[in-house]
């Protein structure tokens, strides 16, 4: 079909008497169409003296013909739209204002505000917003501990050899499903029976703090307008508090971790000097395996300090309030689990930071001290690698904390010495014979000089307490040598309370090898099985007030998918009790047993190594086979009583970590008979390998 037809298809009525007049225009001559507009104006325009207007009006003309209409009526069309459309947008623009300044309510939320992350997190789970027409995607990433949702995300694989099968999450990236939040522009959306429209716009802000090397930035932030009808904000503010609680309902068994942001982040300064890394399950507070007492004294310390009452009980005597705690012990004692798990007691995010960070200055340290919320942790680890020293005091480790002018006269005296062997060897080198790495060493050398930053000790005590310093927070400092700490960092004022942790007593043995083979829900009742192990009722209740928080909820037990389990007593007979099944698959490493048929690895002997008793099948479920006969879920708790106190009877006290029980045990984790029979050749191999100062392990 035609153009011409088609137009007059639709519109025949317009057409109608134009086309009449475009047949007459034929009629009389392509050049002085009647009743055309151009023709009318053609003599005012004066067209026959000039050519251009001359071939606008002979492709007037050719267009007319073949579209059989004056294609002026068109451009008079599209005129009128222009016009009504600039007249509806001046009137809509006008109204909405006028709707906006006395008929609406309106609240602003930038993205400079945690607000703004609670409500793009809000509007990405809601279904309406999700089927806009005009939406922005963005990757969604998943922390290690976020629920995985649909276990279609992970596929298995089968071992070459068809033996076993294994998890494989090669194509959970590809799977992730983006995250859509709405567009920049208007949008619209219903909440609790109420309309709501929300105008998201960006402005690039020059930083003029910012400059980068030299060079002008420009940071980008958004605004959210949140609008509804009515003269009275209070549905919008409902509605962002209800957005908040809804970002923070999974955070309640959660503990939010959060590090110093990178350099270029951190010039942006409030939120942004502080990014989170990890958002984990509430560490139970007893899975910390420690002296009760201790426990106790420092939970009723924390829980009094941070009671509402006390900010005006310590300005009523002019005391800063601050508290300080120093954890201190070897490696893997519970410095940093004790310290996570207060952090759950009492729902409080874990600021966490290095002071060996090389790009964190003092006034950075400042800056993040005072971007902390009113209540939280603020972890320093390990703070006895930090070279902290007096300004006045000469350097005592020289990788972490030597002055620049140090580092030159060392490497000088360095240089001078090699410079005179070299001599003595008969092979100094001319300037000449440089080789590329002196004058690495060379730019290394006078690179470092200028450059050092790092945290003096003074620069920490000030962010601590200084006057600018933020109050409310609970500090944490662990260290694995006290002695080495100057005594301005630990006096009373800035560490309040000092936890001692000790290697592994053999009660600590016993709670930790109860704690890795009890069923979860169980492990309460397992524990106070035990008498000595037994929490006194008094201890408890207080530990009850002090409001440790929901436990998480329990793990479906242990048990072998696809087939009943029946519970083993201590002889080993099965009882008549069934243990139901689960449906999520789990993977025991069956690795050992591959290689063992190889004759690479010989494990020792255990009653453990039984043989599966069904035959193998191309599930996940026949990885579990070869362990059933002594699954810990199955596990008699009186039995594994018994044989936790077998077990640490074996450990010699205040000899290993716990983290080194904790890793022998984890490596059994599902073969507790097998951990106890093979306890005294580790315990042996380890006290060798400690005496002799070896740090590679022949048994593990
Ligand atoms: N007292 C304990 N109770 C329970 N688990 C413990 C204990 N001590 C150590 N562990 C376990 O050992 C591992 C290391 O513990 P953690 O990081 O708390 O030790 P740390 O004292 O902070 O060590 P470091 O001084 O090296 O930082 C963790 O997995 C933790 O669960």
């Amino acid at each position: 079909m035609e153009l011409g037809e088609f137009i007059r298809g639709a519109l025949p009525s317009f057409f109608a008497n134009t086309t009449m007049s475009s047949k007459k225009s034929a009629e009389y001559g392509s050049q002085d169409l009647p009743g055309g507009i151009i023709e009318t104006l053609t003599p005012i325009l004066g067209v026959q003296f000039n050519p251009l207007l001359r071939l606008v009006v002979v492709l007037n003309t050719m267009f007319g013909e073949y579209l059989g209409l004056d294609p002026t009526y068109v451009l008079v069309a599209y005129g009128c739209f222009w016009a009504i459309k600039r007249v509806w947008d001046f009137v809509y623009t006008n109204i909405t204002y006028i709707c906006q300044q006395y008929f609406q309510a309106t609240v602003q939320v930038s993205s400079n505000d945690d607000i703004y992350v609670h409500f793009m997190k809000w509007l990405a789970s809601q279904p309406s917003m999700v089927n806009s027409r005009s939406l922005t995607a963005e990757t969604a990433s998943k922390g290690a501990w976020d629920e995985e949702e649909d276990m279609d995300l992970v596929t298995t694989r089968v071992s070459p050899d068809g033996s076993n099968v294994y998890l494989n999450f090669s194509n959970q990236e590809a799977k992730a499903e983006p995250r859509f939040t709405p567009a920049l522009g208007t949008h619209g959306f219903w909440f609790k029976g109420r309309y709501f429209t929300l105008h998201r716009r960006q402005e690039a802000l020059y930083d003029a703090g910012a400059a980068y090397h030299g060079m002008p930035t420009f940071k980008d932030k958004e605004i959210l307008v949140i609008s509804c009808f009515g003269r009275s904000p209070e549905p919008i503010k409902e509605l962002l508090r209800h957005v908040k609680a809804e970002f923070y309902r999974d955070h309640q068994a959660k503990t939010t971790v959060r590090r110093p942001a990178s350099e270029i982040m951190r010039r942006y300064g409030s939120r942004h000097n502080w990014q989170q890394v990890a958002n984990r399950p509430v560490r139970p507070m007893d899975t910390v395996v420690l002296d009760d007492e201790q426990k106790i004294r420092v939970l009723t310390d924390m829980n009094e300090y941070l009671h509402p009452s006390t900010p005006r009980w310590y300005a009523n005597r002019g005391i800063p309030l601050r508290r300080g705690y120093l954890f201190h012990g070897p490696p893997g004692t519970g410095k940093t689990s004790l310290s996570f798990a207060l952090a759950g007691v009492f729902g409080l995010d874990i600021y966490v930071i290095s002071l060996l960070d090389p790009s964190l200055t003092e006034e950075d340290l400042l800056a993040l001290f005072n971007g902390l919320p009113r209540r939280c942790v603020v972890l320093l680890e390990d703070i006895d690698t930090a070279g902290l020293k007096r300004n006045d005091q000469p350097a005592s480790d020289e990788s972490s904390s030597s002055s620049s002018s140090d580092d030159e006269n060392t490497d000088e005296k360095d240089d001078e010495s090699k410079e005179k062997k070299l001599k003595k060897s008969g092979k100094n080198k001319s300037k000449k014979n440089w080789k590329v790495s002196d004058l690495a060493r060379e730019l290394k050398r006078h690179g470092d000089s200028g450059e050092k930053k790092g945290i003096s000790l003074s620069g920490l005590l000030n962010a601590i307490d200084g006057v600018a310093s933020h109050e409310g927070r609970v500090l944490i400092m662990t260290t694995n040598k006290p002695e080495m700490l100057d005594e301005a960092l630990i006096r009373p004022g800035r560490v309040d309370l000092q936890v001692a942790f000790t290697n592994a007593t053999q009660k600590q043995a016993r709670e930790l090898f109860i704690r890795m083979y009890a069923p979860d829900s169980n492990m309460s009742s397992l524990l106070s099985h035990i008498p000595s192990n037994r929490t006194s009722p008094t201890k408890q209740s207080v530990v009850h007030t002090l409001g440790a928080p929901p436990s998480p909820p329990p793990t479906p037990p242990m048990s072998y998918p696809d087939k009943p389990s029946r519970i083993i007593d201590d002889s080993g007979s099965k009882t008549g009790d069934e243990v139901s099944s689960s449906s999520v698959p789990e993977i025991t490493p069956t690795a050992p047993r591959a290689a063992k048929s190889n004759g690479t690895v010989t494990p020792p002997p255990s009653e453990s190594d039984s043989p599966p008793s069904t035959p193998r099948t191309n599930s996940i479920s026949g990885a579990f086979d070869d362990v059933e006969d002594e699954h810990p879920a199955l596990l008699h708790p009186d039995v594994l009583a018994r044989m936790a106190d077998e077990f640490s009877a074996k450990i010699p006290p205040g000899q290993f970590s716990p983290a080194e029980v904790q890793g022998f045990l984890l490596k059994r984790k599902k073969t507790p008979r097998k951990a106890l029979a093979e306890v005294d050749a580790w315990v042996q191999h380890m006290l060798a390998q400690k005496a002799s100062k070896t740090k590679v392990l022949q048994v593990q």
